[in-house]
């Protein structure tokens, strides 16, 4: 019987990675066959069943990314952006697909990763859920039906260790309203505001980032207006949807010819905007 794809893991110890690791453990489709995580790192050597505090599995931590991703049909990655870059890398070299939940990077970093995706498959998207890339469409179609009467403000909720705002989901959600009114989101986007900010701009997309507890991740997108108002809102309320959905990505990458993708493409959505 053929051995089934191999999967790499980075950010091995994180939140994403310990989910991710567990998520290709009971997959019948997907095997583990690397985890890496940054040199120094207190788990590099170990056994990562056990460094998760399980049994043996098998499978070191490694420090040596380039040789794990190698070994690899596919990379899942939710890191950071510079490790990402340098991942993204290995994984063109490879061959291997990439998959990428690492959201606060620049335009300019995602730009430096084009000539990767000419190499191999990435599939990038900064919420890997079924239920948000939906709710994207949805955003899409609501800002197309309505027009600048409707203030659109995106509220997003996490816990108090996420380092970027607005977080990747929030910008996903600003660009399909900004899509849906036909602008463009850099110049519309209000980010920040505090002290005398003057009057709301019409048409504009506002952002407001809540940080508190070990909120997994919850989106509105508020459309408002005199008299009444639309919420249109998502809730995880376990990172196992983002590990499903980039399983589903590393799994619909392989074997694809090289090119970006996002989770329009892995779940057939992108024609419903
Ligand atoms: N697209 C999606 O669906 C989702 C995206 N995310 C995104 O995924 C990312 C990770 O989130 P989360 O798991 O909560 O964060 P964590 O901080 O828990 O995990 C990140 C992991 O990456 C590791 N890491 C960072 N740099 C390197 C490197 N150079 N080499 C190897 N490992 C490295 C960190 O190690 P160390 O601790 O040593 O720094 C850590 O183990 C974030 O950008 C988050 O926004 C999260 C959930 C869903
Ligand atoms: O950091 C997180 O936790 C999450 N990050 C992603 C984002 O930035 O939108 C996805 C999800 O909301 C969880």
């Amino acid at each position: 019987m053929a051995e089934l794809p191999g999967v790499t893991i980075t950010g091995a110890s994180g939140r994403m990675g310990q989910m991710l690791i567990r998520q290709v453990q009971a997959s019948d489709r997907l095997r583990l066959v690397g985890a890496v995580e940054r040199p120094d790192h207190a788990w590099v050597g170990q056994d990562v069943g056990a460094a998760m505090g399980g049994g043996d599995i098998g499978i070191r931590v490694t420090d040596d990314a380039k040789a794990a991703i190698s070994a690899a049909d596919a990379v899942i990655d939710f890191t950071a952006p510079a490790a990402t870059l340098d991942f993204a890398a290995h994984a063109a070299a490879a061959g291997a697909v990439h998959v990428i939940g690492t959201t606060g990077m620049t335009d300019a970093e995602i730009a430096q990763l084009a000539p990767f995706a000419e190499k191999t498959v990435i599939v990038r998207a900064g919420n890997m859920s079924l239920g948000v890339n939906l709710l994207t469409q949805l955003t899409r179609r609501v800002a197309a039906a309505l027009d600048a009467d409707f203030d659109i403000e995106i509220i997003e909720a996490h816990h108090n260790r996420k380092v970027d705002a607005p977080s990747g989901t929030a910008l996903m959600l600003g660009e399909a309203a900004a899509a849906g009114r036909g602008v463009s989101l850099a110049e519309v986007s209000d980010r920040g505001r505090d002290g005398m900010t003057g009057a709301r701009r019409r048409g504009d997309i506002g952002f407001t980032a809540i940080r508190g507890g070990d909120i997994v991740g919850e989106h509105d997108v508020m459309f408002a207006a005199d008299g009444e108002r639309i919420i249109l809102r998502h809730v995880a309320s376990d990172r196992s949807v983002f590990a499903r959905g980039a399983l589903k990505a590393a799994l619909w990458g392989i074997g694809r010819a090289p090119g970006a993708y996002d989770m329009l493409d892995v779940l057939g959505l992108g024609d419903a905007g």
